[in-house]
């Protein structure tokens, strides 16, 4: 029916793109090229209006010539005519935060794939976001592609949730999993994930785990509503695992890899909540749901005490997937920008804020110890060839009352004169091997520090 008036289209949301390099050039190419499926779903056109960057000639093969270019990323996220701000610069502090504290301050929302921002930042720019009444919204940060944050602050919001464990590195899981499959050398596939654009600008971050630490810290937050605590994530990462440990590994039935495990303890009936998290090399049963992610893949098992178990599994890194997820962000923006009618209003009012609830509302939870945790354990001991040195390694563990499932020396010494003495332990408490390891401290029969990796139960 001819009602004899026509409707204006709602006014895009404009954005401002800070950073163009992988995800950022990602971001722009996928603005494009689903621009009417996003426009149809999010109620309104989602353009970018303005870009930043270091580097206003380089080729990033895609045209970024109908958009302003701005030198001063902070002003151009002041500019009138714009109504959210994307960072996708990185690193922790430095640009990256001044853009963002600013972008807040001035009542823009704020997209933002920065892990390390918000990892270390978080709590403050949630708290800045609730008061200036702004979305702050990051799930790109979290396992790249994957709708992590959406799927447990959404999906599995009616659950308490007291586990989360994942493979939050696609760089390592590239890493660990290439080296598995090909045989290849570390340093060698890790240009190759580089080149891949998986690598953080500083690819130890990767490696040491500390990216994957950032992420489990902010995945404790979001699941268990505690206070963000990235003082007390212990990490450790890959550099250490050679070629030799994935072989005996596999021998055993294992793959390694890199997992971020979080929980929550209560101390004694109605006691305090207490958080462990830690990312460390693992061996995964070939029968657990993580023993299968391969290549750049990430993966989060969480448990809902009513949804049970629940596994999210997709691309942890890349170009595509990480713009997915920036842009899944900023559709959001728009539908709560019709809602509200503009970019401002209650912004934690429908969605709880940037953590599920608002930051005055997440309990700060002390670091529980793990030291009478239960489990079994791969010891990879770095030896000189000489005799004595078997007994002394199975006396430690004997007066430290660890119980050896199996030991497996490699048969020759290596060009340095090294011979790998791998070892399984039965099920026990980790402070036994723990002590173990002490007992052995400074013994002249080992090499190096020996390397240990938990054996994840099936
Ligand atoms: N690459 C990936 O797969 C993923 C990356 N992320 C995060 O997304 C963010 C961006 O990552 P990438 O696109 O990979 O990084 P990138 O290094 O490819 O791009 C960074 C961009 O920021 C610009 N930039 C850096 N420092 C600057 C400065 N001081 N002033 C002005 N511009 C500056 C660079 O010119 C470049 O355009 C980071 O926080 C990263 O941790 C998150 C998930 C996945
Ligand atoms: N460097 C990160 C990128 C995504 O967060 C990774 O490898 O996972
Ligand atoms: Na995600």
């Amino acid at each position: 029916m001819e009602t004899g008036t026509s409707k204006a289209p709602p006014r895009p949301l404009r954005v401002a793109l800070a950073g163009v390099g992988t995800v950022g050039a990602g971001v722009v190419r996928l603005l494009d090229a689903n621009a009417r499926l996003i426009e149809a779903r999010a109620g309104r056109a989602i353009r970018v209006v303005a870009v930043s960057a270091r580097d206003r000639d380089k080729d990033r093969g895609v045209d970024l010539s109908p958009f302003a270019w701005c030198d001063d990323m902070t002003a151009m996220a002041a500019r009138d005519d714009v109504d959210a701000v994307v960072e996708l610069v990185g690193g922790a502090d430095g640009p990256a935060l001044t853009l963002a504290r600013n972008a807040i301050a001035g009542g823009k929302a704020l997209v933002t794939a920065n892990k390390a921002m918000i990892a270390h930042h978080g709590l403050a720019l949630g708290e800045a976001a609730e008061a200036a009444g702004v979305p702050l919204k990051f799930e790109a940060a979290v396992a790249g592609g994957i709708p992590i944050i959406k799927g447990l602050r959404e999906g599995a919001a009616a659950n308490a949730i007291d586990r989360v464990q994942g493979i939050l590195n696609g760089t390592c899981n590239f890493i660990l999993s290439t080296m598995e499959d090909t045989g290849r050398d570390f340093a060698d596939v890790l240009a190759e994930a580089q080149a891949k654009g998986f690598a953080e600008a500083d690819p130890t971050l990767d490696i040491e785990g500390i990216d994957a630490g950032h992420k489990l810290a902010i995945l404790a937050a979001i699941a268990f509503g505690a206070r963000l605590d990235l003082d007390h994530v212990s990490c450790e990462g890959i550099a250490r695992v050679r070629a030799a440990d994935i072989a005996r590994a596999r021998d055993l039935g294992f793959v390694i890899r890199l997992v971020g495990e979080a929980d929550v303890e209560q101390s004694g009936s109605g006691g305090a909540a207490r958080l462990l998290q830690r990312v460390r090399p693992c061996l995964v049963p070939r029968d657990h749901p993580l023993a299968h992610v391969d290549g750049p893949t990430n993966a989060v098992v969480a448990q809902g005490n009513y949804s049970g178990r629940l596994l999210f599994q997709g691309a942890g890194a890349g170009d595509g997937p990480t713009a997915s997820a920036v842009v899944a962000d900023l559709i959001d923006i728009a539908r709560w920008a019709a809602r509200n009618g503009s970019a401002g209003g209650d912004a934690g009012g429908e969605t709880g804020g940037a953590f599920s609830i608002p930051v005055g509302a997440l309990v700060a939870m002390a670091p529980a110890e793990p030291g009478e945790r239960r489990g079994r354990t791969y010891i990879r001991f770095t030896v000189a060839d000489r005799p004595g040195v078997l007994a002394e390694i199975t006396a430690a563990m004997r007066d430290a009352e660890v119980s050896i499932e199996s030991l497996i020396q490699q048969g020759e010494p290596d060009e340095a004169g090294e011979v790998l003495v791998a070892m399984v332990t039965h099920e026990g408490a980790e402070r036994c091997v723990s002590e173990a390891l002490r007992l052995l401290d400074g013994s002249a029969s080992l090499t190096a520090a020996p390397l240990v990796m938990p054996i994840l139960a099936a």
